[in-house]
């Protein structure tokens, strides 16, 4: 009997650590961003996100510049990239980067880290990307209103088809 190498996360229950913090918004900003982030894809699948501080966690959440670590991929100092994760196949999975040459916020000035986050979260979930210019899967960042927006039904099938 062949275990199926299922693109997605073997377990439902998956814990998050935030590593560090931008200095560009309220740390309660920062985590309140990366929990509805979470929740955003825990609305829609059986998964959920609780967060841990110390202990090992199965996404960490890091703010960083340029080359960092040992990271296969760097960032590109302000605008271009403003983050990356790696799919649940990829060694460094549960890695989720946010580049800190950008400038975040909880508004709707940009780059709104809510937003971002969901997207990079949606990649660490195994999510490729949307053609659908409305999907938060969608390559291009675009500022969405009204800013608690609503995830499109093609995030929604993508996230389904991994985890049903
Ligand atoms: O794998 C990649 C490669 C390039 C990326 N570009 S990005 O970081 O500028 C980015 C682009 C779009 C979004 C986004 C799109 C729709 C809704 C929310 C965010 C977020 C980040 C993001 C990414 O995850
Ligand atoms: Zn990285």
């Amino acid at each position: 009997q062949y275990v199926l190498a299922l693109p997605g996360w073997e377990k439902t229950k998956l814990t998050y650590r935030i590593v560090n913090y931008t200095p560009d918004m309220k740390q309660a900003d920062v985590d309140t961003s990366i929990q509805k982030a979470f929740e955003i894809w825990s609305a829609v699948t059986p998964l959920t996100f609780s967060r841990v501080y110390e202990e090992t966690a199965d996404f960490y959440i890091v703010f960083v510049t340029g080359a960092h670590g040992n990271c296969p991929r760097r960032f590109d100092g302000p605008l271009g990239v403003l983050g990356h994760a790696f799919p649940p196949s990829d060694p460094f999975r549960g890695n989720v980067h946010l580049d800190d040459d950008e400038n975040w916020t909880a508004s709707l000035v940009q780059f709104n880290l809510m937003l971002v986050a969901t997207h990079e979260i949606g990649h660490a979930l195994g999510l490729a990307h949307s053609g659908d210019p409305r999907a938060l899967m969608f390559p291009n960042y675009k500022l969405m209103e009204p800013i608690d927006f609503p995830l499109t039904q093609d995030d929604i099938d993508g996230i389904q088809a991994i985890y049903g």
